[in-house]
């Protein structure tokens, strides 16, 4: 059987009779990154610290590295890195002052774990200068380190690209792929933003008002957000003949619904009509479908922005 690094069951959080989370199942596998995107209040914090066990869920049960119980929880915890609301370092420490503090206070024995971890982060010329006048993608990057310290297999970081200027988010992508590939880690990291973290992550996780909306995979995410003409028939085996034998294409793929995606003539759509009519196929419709990465989140939550 399938050992998922992260296997939650009908996760359900309530404040005061309120849900910031209900039934939430999600399943996380190592060298994954995930993006949980959500809107401000969608329930992203909630659901990290719940993993994290800073805050326990009122119904559902979680397992990690497959094992459940709060006892036995608490064990694998150990494995698990995280960043959570701040990214927890002396602001008038160096770089390297702060991963000795940290490292310490966890009780890592392995000193040259700074300087390594320094190194993979891209922090190791920063010599005396302080935390406190890092950029912000500096900051991020050192939050990361102290979190790797005990070489994690599960990192959650919430929010770690929010803020940053393009070129710190591109640090962040980078040093997450890195650790991705190298270490086979799985990282679940959340943003508002369904756009920052494309090409980041490698799976999506869509939540909205405490609830799951969709999870999908990046190829599946490009493929609903092509540009396409989406065509509904009666008679979709002769539709594609016709695709073939008389529009010159094989550039589509027929949906588990039997409707038909087509990549070309997207400015030609009349022509794709009339060959269809001339055919006499009966088509319920022929529309060009696709959207940018924002819309397709607003569709994704039902076209509701407010949180
Ligand atoms: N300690 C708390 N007491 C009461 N309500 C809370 C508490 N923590 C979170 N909530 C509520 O739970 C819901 C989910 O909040 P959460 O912080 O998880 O959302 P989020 O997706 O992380 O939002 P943001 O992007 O703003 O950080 C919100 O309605 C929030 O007001």
């Amino acid at each position: 059987m399938k050992q998922y690094v992260v296997k939650t069951s009908n996760l359900t959080k309530t404040y005061r009779g309120s849900y910031a989370l209900r039934n939430v199942s999600i399943k996380l596998e190592s060298g994954k990154i995930y993006g949980l995107i959500g809107q401000n209040g969608a329930g992203k914090t909630t659901l990290m610290r719940i993993l994290a066990g800073l805050s326990f869920p009122t119904e559902g049960s979680i397992e990690l590295f497959g094992h459940r119980g709060e006892r036995a929880l608490q064990e694998e915890r150990k494995r698990l890195g995280c960043i959570i609301e701040n990214p927890g370092f002396v602001p008038h420490m160096t770089a390297r002052e702060n991963l000795k503090l940290h490292r310490i206070m966890r009780g890592v024995p392995n000193k040259e774990m700074e300087g390594e971890l320094l190194e993979l982060v891209g922090l190791a010329d920063t010599g005396n200068k302080k935390a406190k006048n890092f950029s912000l993608g500096m900051k991020q990057r050192l939050g990361i380190a102290i979190a790797l310290l005990g070489n994690p297999e599960l990192l959650i970081l919430d929010e770690p690209i929010n803020g940053l200027d393009p070129l710190g988010v591109v640090e962040i992508r980078q040093l997450l792929k890195k650790l991705c590939e190298e270490r086979q880690m799985a990282i679940l990291i959340s943003s508002h933003n369904l756009p920052e973290l494309y090409q980041t992550v490698t799976d999506y996780i869509i939540i909205h008002k405490g609830e799951i909306k969709q999870t999908l995979t990046l190829a599946q995410l490009d493929e609903n957000c092509k540009r396409h003409l989406h065509i509904s028939c009666d008679q979709p085996d002769k539709l594609t003949s016709v695709l073939e034998m008389q529009l010159n294409t094989s550039h589509y793929k027929v949906m588990p619904d039997n409707t038909v995606k087509l990549y070309d003539y997207l400015d030609d759509m009349d022509s794709v009509a009339k060959v269809i009519y001339d055919n006499g196929i009966v088509v319920t419709r022929l529309s060009i479908e696709g959207d940018t990465l924002e819309n397709y989140f607003i569709s994704v939550i039902g076209g509701d922005q407010d949180a």
